[in-house]
């Protein structure tokens, strides 16, 4: 047993895994043999929770049914609708909102009771219910607290049409819904991140698949991981609001030790692929707005932090503007990522259950070993 210590796992090889490959030198990012380039170009959201969660993509025929299973069950049970509201009503954090609504989802799910947790049918069917089923959940949420009715699901929009829909209570234009499904391609899988392996720790101990769910949400939700991309927005908020530019307003916050959100990778030693994508989209979409403000500050603080402290952008950086500027409100920017990684993270739980080994790393001891248990008034 060798006694490296190896801080925060860092690379670390625990699985064998054929969904996604991730060279951080080169910035290249694969889902199943498929560069991420060409599925966000092509593929549809769809398409690629299809790839993930088989070994490959559907035919015209399996697409087709596959997206009116999924989209025939969008609609919320009642109960569960209000639940949503109760923490809507309470101002929940989006996040934890999240968090509560996929356990919450369990309890109204035909296959949650299923007697083998590894049962790749009755895991198959929960994945639709869960993946179809948080968009309306999520914007639900968003309406109930800024005081607005829900809208109902429709089942002939795509996932990222209606999800805007059911936002927006008004049908997207080909230019929203095209931006915010390749948002969604670009989040569904990204190996072993912090949020997939808490997946996968939770299922290995051979818990069902709304727990392995419900841990990565609640691991997506911090600042150093999905977290991040409301925290640029955040940011380029307060460069806005402050009187210096963004290039000295980063210098001052490198300067007081502030970690700046959407740089920096365990992984990626480049730019992230993705946010080269999502960086040309805000772009496009400033300029065909006529206001570049938001683009032009996240690119001055690249220049900034590439050049000063050797750190490029991740997903999460250029999603920010990206987002901010389809009008959708801050702070579900992560619970959005959530939304589309929630089929990377299943993926990865039925490739656990299927070659199943409980992971339990260790931990060196470094306290006392042989203290005499001291009398409660002697302490
Ligand atoms: C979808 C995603 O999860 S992508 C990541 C989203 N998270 C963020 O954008 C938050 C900001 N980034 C970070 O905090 C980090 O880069 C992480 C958490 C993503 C990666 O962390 P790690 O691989 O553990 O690197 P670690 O935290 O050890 O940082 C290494 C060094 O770079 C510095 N560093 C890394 N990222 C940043 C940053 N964004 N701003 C300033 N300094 C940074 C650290 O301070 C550290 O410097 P030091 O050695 O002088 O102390
Ligand atoms: O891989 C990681 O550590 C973080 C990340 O970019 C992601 O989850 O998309």
């Amino acid at each position: 047993m060798s006694d490296d210590l190896k801080r925060g796992l860092e690379g670390v090889l625990v699985a064998e895994s054929e969904l996604s490959y991730i060279d951080g030198d080169a910035g290249k990012l694969v889902y199943r043999g498929y560069p991420i380039e060409d599925l966000a170009r092509e593929a549809s959201y769809e398409e690629v929770v299809y790839l993930l969660w088989h070994d490959e993509l559907p035919d015209a025929a399996e697409l087709a049914d596959f997206e009116s299973w999924m989209a025939e069950r969008r609609t919320l049970d009642d109960e569960v609708l209000s639940v949503v509201r109760k923490l809507a009503e309470a101002d929940e954090v989006p996040m934890a909102a999240l968090r509560t609504i996929v356990s919450t989802l369990s309890a109204y799910d035909e296959d949650a009771d299923h007697e083998d947790v590894t049962d790749l049918d009755a895991n198959l069917r929960k994945a639709c219910r869960i993946t179809a089923k948080l968009p309306t959940a999520l914007a639900a949420f968003q309406r109930i607290r800024q005081g607005d009715d829900p809208v109902e699901p429709r089942a002939d929009l795509d996932h990222a049409e209606n999800f805007l829909y059911m936002l927006n209570d008004e049908v997207p234009d080909d230019v929203l819904a095209e931006t915010f499904d390749m948002a969604l391609v670009l989040h569904a899988d990204h190996g072993l991140n912090a949020s997939t392996f808490s997946a996968m720790v939770t299922a290995s101990t051979l818990s069902d698949l709304h727990s392995a769910v419900t841990a990565a949400v609640g691991t997506l939700a911090g600042s150093l991981h999905g977290g991040a991309n409301a925290n640029v927005m955040r940011m380029l908020e307060e460069v806005d609001e402050s009187d210096v530019g963004p290039t000295e307003w980063v210098e001052n916050a490198l300067a007081e030790g502030r970690r700046v959100p959407g740089f920096g990778h365990r992984v990626y030693n480049v730019k992230d692929p993705r946010a080269k994508i999502l960086g040309e989209k805000s772009k496009s979409l400033a300029e065909a707005a006529g206001d570049t403000k938001w683009y032009d500050y996240s690119v001055a603080i690249e220049e900034y932090i590439t050049e000063e402290k050797g750190l490029a952008p991740n997903v999460d950086f250029y999603s920010a503007s990206t987002y901010y500027q389809m009008g959708i409100p801050v702070d579900i920017y992560t619970p959005i990522f959530a939304m589309s990684r929630v089929a990377g993270w299943i993926a990865h739980v039925l490739e656990q259950y299927d070659d199943n080994r409980l992971i339990r790393p260790r931990a060196r001891y470094v306290g006392p070993k042989d203290l005499t248990f001291p009398d409660l008034d002697e302490r």
